[in-house]
């Protein structure tokens, strides 16, 4: 059985980017850039003014001075007009620089008359003036393939002329839910039955990483329904299943998988919960097993299939940081595997402090809520005292924010 590292491990070594298309500009917002971007030309592409004011030339402004005002250049115009000495011209923010002047003075430091401007301060070349190629020179790299284009890059890719962007295709995650327990949301709920929460909470997290989630339905307990939920599933670029894949009876998944041509590569993983986990590839299509136990599915995509989609959507940063955390309390578990325990963070004096969420049994979902992260308690030890460091992947970071 391998372990949590190396089950990832193989998980990913076998998972390949998917190809890229071009897209219009907004619509890449969180979509994975598939190419270098560099800039065309220089940002700010000309000189400009940083302040509503007067552009001068500075050595008229060593002292108290009186200028006369020859112009006026609002944004958007184009400055002909040279600043002879002697001479202002009245200026707007991110209006060009006209050619003579070496220097902004913003109008609060001056005193307007009707043709003519007194210059308040001793001015200083080159100030409040925007450079050409300060912030961007042409032909420098602004964003790297493997990146998430969020809404700052778009600003700068707007700026830059980029309509049309390469990014990553959007993954299709197909999720068959298995079970005759289970009904879909908004049905009618019979004695035994319960809702299938799987596909929801699966298609969800898919969502927050930025995939396309494909919910192909229930499939029953017998082996026609499987063949034909899970063929369908097959058509997308992974393939998530839910549930089916413990000792029980009824068990299906993975049998009819092999009869569908998929290679399993795993079954069963070291850690708890999750340990039922399969992952199979039908050609380059994944195909992660997950157990049914809400909990258990949560944190088996969390921990084992994320990282396998986000490499799929041509991220480079695809592993969950782990940060030390000071437990609060004693933890005990039985040793043998390695636990992913639900725990509330807080910030303490050095650094985050971590207490079990509650109840850790895989069916109780409430602790899954609360939990602000998965603490990573290791296989061979079984007691972890309070004060002891551990560490933690976060799963939100909401509890770093101040409340209102
Ligand atoms: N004899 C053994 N029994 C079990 C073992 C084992 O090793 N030997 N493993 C246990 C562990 S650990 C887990 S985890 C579960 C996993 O079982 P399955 O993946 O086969 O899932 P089911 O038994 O079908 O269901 C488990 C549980 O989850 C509920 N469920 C299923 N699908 C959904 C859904 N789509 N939405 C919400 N809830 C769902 C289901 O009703 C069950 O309560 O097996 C243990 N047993
Ligand atoms: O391994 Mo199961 O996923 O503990 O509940």
């Amino acid at each position: 059985m391998p372990t949590f590292t190396e089950a990832r491990k193989i998980i990913l070594d076998n998972v390949a980017t998917i190809n890229m298309e071009r897209v219009a500009l907004l619509d890449a917002i969180g979509r994975t850039l598939a190419e270098d971007m560099a800039a065309p030309w220089d940002m700010p592409p000309w000189n400009n003014s940083a302040m509503d004011g007067f552009a001068v030339r500075a050595e008229d402004c060593q002292g108290p001075a009186t200028l006369r005002v020859t112009g006026y250049i609002p944004a958007g115009a184009v400055a002909t007009a040279a600043v002879e000495p002697g001479c202002a011209i009245k200026i707007m923010t991110g209006a060009p620089i006209p050619p003579g002047a070496d220097a902004v003075v913003p109008v609060e430091e001056t005193v307007e008359g009707t043709d003519s401007v007194k210059i308040l301060e001793q001015v200083k070349k080159r100030q409040h003036i925007r450079f050409a190629g300060e912030d961007i020179k042409a032909g420098d790299k602004v964003l790297a393939a493997g990146t998430a284009i969020t809404s700052s890059g778009i600003n700068m890719l707007a700026s830059l002329g980029a309509a049309l962007v390469p990014v990553f295709r959007r993954l299709r995650v197909a999720i068959v839910s298995t079970g005759d327990e289970l009904v879909e949301l908004g049905g009618q709920i019979g004695q035994g039955q319960i809702i299938n929460s799987n596909a929801l909470s699966l298609a969800a997290a898919v969502k927050e990483i930025g995939g396309e989630p494909v919910i192909i339905g229930i499939a029953r307990d017998n082996r026609e329904s499987h063949l034909h939920l899970l063929s369908q599933g097959l058509q997308a670029d992974v393939l998530l299943t839910s549930a089916g894949v413990s000792a029980g009876d009824r068990d299906l998944v993975r049998e009819v998988l092999t009869e569908l041509g998929v290679r399993q590569l795993f079954w069963k993983v070291d850690i708890k919960p999750g340990r039922p986990t399969a992952f199979a590839m039908k050609d380059n299509i994944p195909v992660f097993s997950l157990p049914g136990n809400p909990v258990s599915t949560m944190i088996t995509f969390e921990e084992l299939v994320k990282p396998a989609l986000l490499k799929m959507m041509g991220r480079k940063r695809i592993i969950s940081p782990t940060y030390k955390a000071t437990l609060t309390e004693e933890i005990r578990k039985k040793p043998g595997r390695l636990h992913f325990l639900r725990v509330t963070l807080g910030k303490g004096k050095d650094g985050y402090l971590a207490t079990s969420s509650g109840n850790q049994e895989t069916g109780i979902v409430r602790t899954m809520i609360q939990a602000d992260g998965l603490a990573l308690l290791p296989a061979d030890k079984s007691v972890f005292a309070a004060g002891e460091q551990i560490d933690v992947h976060i799963l939100n970071h909401n509890f770093e924010m101040e409340e209102a």
